[in-house]
């Protein structure tokens, strides 16, 4: 949450003249909600079942697909993302993602998070993101123009 694959999804689409799925997305529409209205109205659990299905269901080639911060929780995921290509970790001090993410109110796992709290999310979670990624990438201090252009050298040279 708040490391910028959303923006830097967009982005490296249009540097690379790739179409962009965000799984987010997807599921906002097949769901007709929101994730906040998701998360209130059927619970993270269902949430995390539509997640595997955009995984299972998004099959396109060349595609870049954005997801959320948690999809990498399960290993179900994990080796789906793999299978279908390069996964990119966009890892991200933890300031900077509480500066990115403070005071937005559409990412319910974020509600009345302390920064400390917020830190210890991403340090249970940081094992999961290593083993679903193939490239690691550090976006701290690095504007979004700089980040999708490196990448972007980094996907082509692969
Ligand atoms: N490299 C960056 N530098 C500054 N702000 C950024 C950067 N990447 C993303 N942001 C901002 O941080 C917020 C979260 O970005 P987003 O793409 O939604 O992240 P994610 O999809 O990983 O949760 C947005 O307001 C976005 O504009
Ligand atoms: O990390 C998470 O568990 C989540 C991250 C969110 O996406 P972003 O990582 O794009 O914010 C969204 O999928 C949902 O609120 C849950
Ligand atoms: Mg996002």
């Amino acid at each position: 949450m708040g490391s910028g694959k959303t923006t830097v999804g967009e982005g490296l689409g249009k540097a690379l003249g790739v179409q962009v799925i965000d799984t987010d997305q997807w599921i906002e529409q097949i769901e007709n909600e929101t994730i906040k209205e998701l998360f209130q109205t059927k619970g993270e659990r269902y949430f995390r079942e539509k997640e595997t299905e955009a995984l299972v269901k998004i099959q396109q080639y060349p595609l870049i697909v954005t997801t959320g911060g948690g999809i990498v929780l399960k290993e179900e995921n994990r080796e789906l993302m793999r299978n279908k290509g390069a996964v990119v970790f966009l890892d991200c001090k933890i300031d900077e993602i509480f500066d990115r993410v403070a005071g937005d109110s559409t990412r319910p796992l974020l509600q009345n998070k302390s920064k400390a709290e917020i830190k210890k999310m991403y340090d249970d979670r940081k094992t999961a993101y290593l083993e679903a990624a193939t490239i690691v990438f550090d976006t701290s201090g690095k504007s979004v123009m700089q980040i999708v252009q490196e990448l972007k050298e980094i996907l082509l040279k692969k």
